[in-house]
């Protein structure tokens, strides 16, 4: 039998995938049924979280097959000398057959059995972990008041103690495919880890799901690789083996110069916000740009003091050929900048589009019409507002289906784009996903949106294919993030301005990582 926790499975199976390797895996001849495998494995994890100490585990089990590994993972760790708890939900009469079996399994095993009529002691108890099988992927429907109640009662007990939470599958009230609540009255168990069976799942890394998956670890449950699908829903991991030839456009050969390494022109500022245009051009030099301008649209800074690399123009005495350009940080949405922005579009030169420059395309369709027709790249950023905009949605559809916005986005524009965010969405217009797996709320603040448009151009200015791009600046923008807060600089007062120094830092490890072979290593 394989069951194998890794931590880092990078393929994600939406819940239809999910459900036909479910029904393969039950035609499978092996020793044990998938169910018995998912709690052998969650058994294992639990022992490791609680470091092999027999403290009191609390175990839910909800009224479908969830419930049943519940039963499964109560029966292998009361085997195991575990004081278990195992609270029922849901009709016995009612079970599946694996249900079933799992349950009276449980049932003649040194553990207390409960109902879930009185929830007073169990709200009560100073439990050392709660696992929580209430429901799976199954789960379609609202909550009804019972499992309203439970679900509020161990969040507020485990917020204000050290209680560890272990969701089986996927936290209960989460949707697999999409992150957001499964139900109106936005209800989800709030988990530490969450062990995920058959395959990882997109909803477990963005959206709500972010928030309330924890660690994520997935066990296959020995169904055999052949019959599993090749994703289109993909992780972004950074592997120094794997991205060897996307990091190869930023290694520098001695005999070059700056014009290697493009010319990003960021095009934006009016008064008022001109800071937006020095933010993002602090990073696109930081990032590696052999040369960075600012296009003013109102009066132009006559330099920027921190970085007087920077040239600072009015947007208006350019003459725009070969460069990168950044459009947005700042621009305003006059009848000026749509201009402006019109004739941007028109060059033949690849464009990262943010900010104001989004706003003016959901409000021009002139402006959209030169956007698709572009054919040199395009990368687009918009943050879930701008998102709503440029699909005529409101903020709470495209948060409710993340993966589905972006999608559309990048079909409807033919662009790639980083839908912003919890758990950041790059998709391709082939209709090939990523979904961010850095970053942290640090970045909640204004001019960090700036500095990722910045990181963008400057990547393509260097040579990144446009999908490489738009992967390694997102990963790296929020890894930037982590890093700063691993060494107490923020999640709370981080800086947009403080990212571009810890991005080159990050660029520069990732460049000599991969060209020395002897140093070769995962970037963790
Ligand atoms: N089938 C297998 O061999 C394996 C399944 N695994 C686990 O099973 C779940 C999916 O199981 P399923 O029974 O389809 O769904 P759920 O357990 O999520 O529960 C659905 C269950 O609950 C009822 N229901 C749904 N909504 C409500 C509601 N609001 N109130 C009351 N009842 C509700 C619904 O009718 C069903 O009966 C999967 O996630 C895995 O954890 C394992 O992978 C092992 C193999
Ligand atoms: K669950």
């Amino acid at each position: 039998m394989t069951t194998h926790i890794s931590p880092e499975s990078r393929s994600l199976l939406f819940c239809s995938q999910i459900r036909e390797l479910e029904s393969f895996g039950k035609t499978q001849q092996t020793e044990y049924s998938l169910m018995q495998k998912a709690g052998i494995a969650a058994a294992r994890l639990a022992a490791g979280i609680l470091q092999e100490k027999h403290l009191p585990v609390l175990i839910i089990a909800g009224p479908g097959n969830n419930g049943g590994d519940a039963c499964e993972t109560a029966a292998r760790l009361a085997m195991m000398g575990w004081h278990c708890t195992l609270l029922m939900y849901g009709e016995p009469g009612k079970y599946s057959e694996d249900t079933k079996k799992s349950y009276t399994f449980a049932s003649e095993l040194p553990l207390t059995l409960q109902g879930y009529q009185d929830l007073s002691d169990i709200l009560s108890t100073r439990w050392a972990l709660i696992i929580d099988g209430l429901f799976g992927i199954g789960l379609t429907r609202d909550m009804d008041e019972h499992y309203a109640e439970l679900i509020n009662g161990i969040n507020k007990l485990t917020v204000r103690s050290d209680t560890a939470v272990l969701a089986l599958d996927l936290p209960s009230g989460i949707n697999p495919d999409t992150g957001d609540f499964t139900n109106t009255q936005m209800l989800a168990i709030r988990a530490d880890y969450t062990l995920t069976f058959i395959a990882n799942k997109p909803g477990l890394h963005t959206a709500y799901g972010k928030d309330f998956a924890g660690k994520v670890f997935v066990d296959d449950l020995g169904i055999q690789v052949s019959k599993i699908p090749e994703s289109r829903c993909l992780l972004i991991e950074v592997d120094i083996e794997a991205d060897m030839l996307a990091l190869s456009s930023l290694r520098r050969l001695p005999n070059t110069h700056k014009g290697h390494y493009g010319h990003v022109l960021i095009i934006g500022g009016v008064q008022g916000m001109s800071g937006a245009c020095l933010l993002a051009g602090r990073s696109a030099l930081l990032a590696g740009a052999g040369k960075v301008s600012i296009g003013f649209l109102d009066a132009a800074a006559s330099f920027d003091a921190l970085h007087p690399e920077i040239m600072c123009k009015n947007i208006r005495d350019f003459t725009v050929t070969n460069e990168v350009l950044v459009a947005g940080p700042g621009m305003g949405t006059s009848h000026e900048a749509k201009k402006i922005l019109q004739d941007m579009l028109r060059k033949n030169t690849p464009i990262v589009i943010d900010a104001d420059a989004l706003n003016l395309i959901a409000a021009e369709p002139e402006l959209q019409v030169v956007l698709r027709q572009k054919t040199s790249p395009v990368i687009l950023t918009p943050h879930p507002l701008e998102a709503a905009r440029l699909l005529g949605k409101s903020i709470t559809q495209i948060q409710h289906d993340r993966l589905s916005a972006a999608k559309q986005l990048a079909t409807t524009f033919n662009a790639i784009v980083i839908l912003k965010g919890a758990g950041s969405i790059v998709s391709n217009p082939n209709g090939d996903i990523l979904i961010n797996t850095t970053g942290n709320p640090g970045l909640s603040t204004g001019g960090t949106g700036d500095v990722l448009a910045g990181l963008c151009g400057a990547l393509l200015a260097q040579g990144m294919p446009t999908i490489e791009a738009a992967k390694f600046a997102t990963w790296i923008h929020g890894k930037a993030a982590d890093e700063l807060v691993d060494s107490g600089i923020g999640p709370i007062g981080l800086c947009a301005g403080e990212l571009p120094q810890a991005i080159r830092n990050i660029l520069n490890r990732l460049v000599r990582q991969s060209d020395f072979p002897s140093q070769r290593q995962r970037p963790v």
